[in-house]
């Protein structure tokens, strides 16, 4: 049987990598994407291939990518080996990007959505201790925060604002199948 496919989104700074690798080391048959980004790997964070934006565009146009989007001044993609996962029956998982969905279920109609969620205050915080990004970067961030998710699409929310654990078990029940 085929796996399935979730795109884990929400503002910067909720929480998504954290949660993913959690959710990873308790369990480990989920199958998390490495993205493609065109940010140097030096800059830390989730387990990413960093490469450079003519080598994004080279591997775009060789289909090299399942979905592929631009945020923050970066290109993300999806590697198409994503398809070979989820045909062998795995859970596959990626952070995924709020403005991109409507493109990533014309791609995947079956797509699985977990949107995090967590206080602007609480976001603030976080970023700023993260200290990835610049303070102006991670204004630009904050000022993303409300995006809002079109309305219609089936998704399921999840909250940060407490504790890790919390947020990790709702996720854990998150990716079970809806009860109909
Ligand atoms: N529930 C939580 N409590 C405290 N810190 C958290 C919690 N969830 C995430 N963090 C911290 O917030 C920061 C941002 O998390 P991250 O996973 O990088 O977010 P995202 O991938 O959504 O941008 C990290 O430093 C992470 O350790
Ligand atoms: O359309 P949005 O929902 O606002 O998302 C925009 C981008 O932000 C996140 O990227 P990234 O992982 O670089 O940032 P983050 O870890 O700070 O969320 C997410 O994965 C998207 O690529």
């Amino acid at each position: 049987m085929a796996g399935r496919l979730f795109a884990v989104v929400g503002p910067s700074g909720v929480g998504k990598d954290t949660i993913l690798a959690a959710a990873k080391a308790a369990r480990p048959d989920l199958h998390i994407v490495r993205r493609v980004i065109t940010r140097p790997e030096s800059a830390g964070g989730e387990p990413f291939e960093g490469v450079s934006e003519a080598e994004f565009l080279r591997r775009k146009a060789d289909g090299a990518f399942a979905l592929d989007w631009e945020a923050h001044g970066l290109r993300y993609g999806i590697p198409a080996t994503v398809d070979q996962a989820i045909s062998e029956g795995r859970n596959v998982l990626f952070n995924g990007s709020r403005a991109m969905l409507g493109a990533a279920w014309e791609v995947f109609p079956g797509l699985s959505v977990i949107h995090i969620t967590a206080s602007v205050p609480v976001l603030a915080d976080r970023l700023a201790a993260r200290g990835r990004e610049s303070r102006d970067d991670i204004a630009r961030r904050l000022a993303r925060a409300s995006y809002d998710i079109p309305y219609g699409l089936p998704i399921r929310v999840i909250e940060n604002n407490g504790p890790l654990a919390d947020a990790v078990a709702a996720f854990l029940a998150a990716l079970q199948p809806e009860r109909v």
